[in-house]
Order: C-alpha cells, then structure tokens, then sequence
C-alpha cells in the first residue's frame, strides 16, 4: 500500500511504503508463555514507573526520554561518570547511545561500561553509526570486555560491531557499512552476527544481572543477553532462538530517534524483565504504534506526535498479540 498524503499546499509528497514482507520463521502459538511474560512486562512498566537513566546522542534525546515516559517509565540523562554511576545505582537498567560524541565521551564512557560491570548494573547499546571514526571505534572496541545486557541497533550498526569485535573468527560478513547513522544492509544480513554478539553478552553477564527475578517469577532463567536488529522486518535474538517481528510503518524512517527512543524504552523494559522479552516487548511496542501512527497522521511532524500518543495507548495484550515468528 502507498498512500500518498495530500500535503495542505495541495503538493503531494509519496510516503514510504510498509511493504508486508514475508518473514521466515513459525508463527508463535497465541497461548505460548513467551506472550505472557511480553504483557506482564508491559503491565509491570505502567504498574511501577520504572527509571532508565540515558547517556545518549543531543539530537535525539528529548524523544528518547519522553518516548520513555509514553511507555511509563521514567527517564534520567547523564553524562558524567560519577553521576551516572550514582544515578545506575536507583535506576533500574541503563542506556548507552554513541550518535553524537565528545571529546570526553571516550574516557567517561569507558568508566561507565567498566562501572556498569562493577556493580552489576543492566544496561542497553546503541551503536549508533558503529564503524564510522577514530573516536566511535575506540569507544565501542573498548566496549568489547565490559559490553551491555542487550544491543539495539539496524544491521549495518550491527555488522560493525560483530567485525570490530572480532566475533566472527576472522570470517568477515559481508557489509555495505552504515551511511551514516542509516544502515546500507539488510535486516538478515545481521542475523549470524546478532547471534554471536548475543552469545558473547551471554558469557559476560555480572551475576547480578544473571540473578535477577521478576514480580512474575520469571527468572533467574539461564540468562541470557539479546540483540536487536531494527528495520522492515525487525529481529530479535538471545543467541540460542531467533525471533522476526513483521509490521510496523516505514514513517519510521522519516522522523529522528526512532531507533534511539527504542534503545531507551528496552532499557526501560529491561529494568523490569529480562533481555530477550525486553527487547521483544520494546521492539513489538514500536511496531504496534506505528501502525497506529501512520493511519492517523499525513506527515512525518503529526506522525511523531501521533507516534508518541500511541506509545501511551498500546495496551499490553495489543503488544503480546503481535506477530511473532521463531526460527532456531
Ligand atoms: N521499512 C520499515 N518498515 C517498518 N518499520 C521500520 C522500517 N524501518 C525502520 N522501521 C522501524 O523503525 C524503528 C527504528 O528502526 P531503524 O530505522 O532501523 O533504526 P535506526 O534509526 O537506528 O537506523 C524500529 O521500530 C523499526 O522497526
Ligand atoms: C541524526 C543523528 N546524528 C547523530 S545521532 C542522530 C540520531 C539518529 O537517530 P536514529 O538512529 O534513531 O535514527
Ligand atoms: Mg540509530
């Protein structure tokens, strides 16, 4: 379908289109338990009000932290280390975003993540245009030994991080490389380094992390990191499984901080549920809304403000009723 929206100049500007795209994968069963801890973690975020404290990038900040209010948390942005490290000690999980970078951002980043693993604090990466500088790749190379509980990223993102990680064992994944803060490759094309940067938080969770049991009693399972790879069709992984979660609206495309504000709302998640339903939850949300978005707006300013309004209206049986396709 490609609406074209009448613009009040009587011009007339195409809208991308939200092709749906056949997703690999077998349908999760309606009555299947992974739903249910997806609702009871949406629940428990409106129910408890959550505080996710954000290191992030100045373009997209305002969103991520009222994106995160919208899904009923609470947002706190920090910068330097002795404050963020204070705030991680009352917030429930933390988000790193690396789009825009400082000169201090290297050494203030480095204690966070080494802070972060010290205390045994849950935190969530954005490797925004991961690849691209000097700075970026030393600060996310650092990141390596001390890395988050989940990474959300698109898949170019995703790819650099595999590759400057050295996960892959030197076989190098074909990458177009981001353009900038887009990704140039494929949501798929991600999916062997989603995994193995999935497993690789896995084996570095701080025990405090690993331990942690929920209000459902959900947990301590054999925990496990996640990563998230967004795009047409967005993808989920812990490692082990691989989740695809079709929909969602190509408007996603056309506002700033889409992919930021969903970093900060799976760190809002994840302060109350572990990685991988975090990351389905906050990825399945996003879709939700922006299908929701999309029918009510005629452009991409009403289409963020629609958007945000959406966050807060999603209920949680609209989120755990989403299409959920798992593959191995
Ligand atoms: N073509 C698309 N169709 C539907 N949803 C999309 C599309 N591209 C991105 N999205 C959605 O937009 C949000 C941000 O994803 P993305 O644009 O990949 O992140 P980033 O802005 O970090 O590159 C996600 O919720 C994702 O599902
Ligand atoms: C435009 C831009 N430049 C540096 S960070 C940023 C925002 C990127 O936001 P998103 O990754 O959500 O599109
Ligand atoms: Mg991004």
């Amino acid at each position: 379908m490609s609406a074209v929206s009448p613009h009040p100049s009587g011009a007339s500007h195409p809208r991308p289109q939200t092709d749906p795209i056949p997703a690999v994968g077998e349908a999760v069963a309606a009555d299947d338990p992974l739903r249910a801890r997806i609702a009871a973690a949406v629940r428990r975020v409106r129910e408890q009000t959550p505080l996710a404290q954000s290191f992030t990038n100045f373009v997209t900040m305002n969103l991520v932290a009222n994106a995160q209010l919208a899904a009923g948390g609470t947002a706190a942005m920090s910068f330097i280390p002795d404050d963020v490290l204070a705030t991680a000690a009352m917030a429930g999980a933390n988000y790193v975003n690396v789009g825009t970078l400082m000169p201090f951002h290297r050494e203030a980043l480095a204690d966070i993540a080494a802070g972060f693993a010290r205390q045994g604090r849950p935190w969530v990466l954005d490797p925004v245009a991961a690849g691209i500088g000097r700075t970026r790749t030393a600060i996310l190379t650092a990141m390596r030994e001390v890395p988050p509980t989940i990474v959300r990223g698109n898949a170019s993102e995703i790819l650099a991080l595999d590759a400057m990680w050295g996960l892959s064992g030197g076989e190098a994944p074909a990458a177009n490389g981001p353009a900038g803060v887009e990704s140039m490759d494929e949501v798929d094309a991600a999916e062997a380094a989603a995994r193995r940067i999935a497993r690789h938080l896995s084996a570095h969770l701080p025990q405090k992390v690993a331990g942690r049991v929920f209000d459902d009693g959900t947990g301590p399972s054999p925990a496990r990191g996640a990563v998230a790879v967004s795009g047409p069709i967005d993808l989920v992984t812990d490692g082990e499984t691989t989740y695809r979660l079709p929909g969602g609206s190509a408007m996603m495309t056309k506002i700033t901080g889409a992919g930021c504000s969903l970093g900060g709302v799976t760190a809002t998640y994840l302060a109350v549920a572990d990685p991988l339903v975090a990351a389905l939850a906050a990825s399945l949300l996003y879709d939700r809304a922006a299908e929701t978005a999309e029918a009510a707006s005629h452009g991409p300013g009403s289409f963020q403000v629609a958007f945000l309004d959406a966050l807060w209206d999603t209920t949680a049986d609209q989120v755990a009723a989403s299409p959920i396709l798992r593959a191995g």
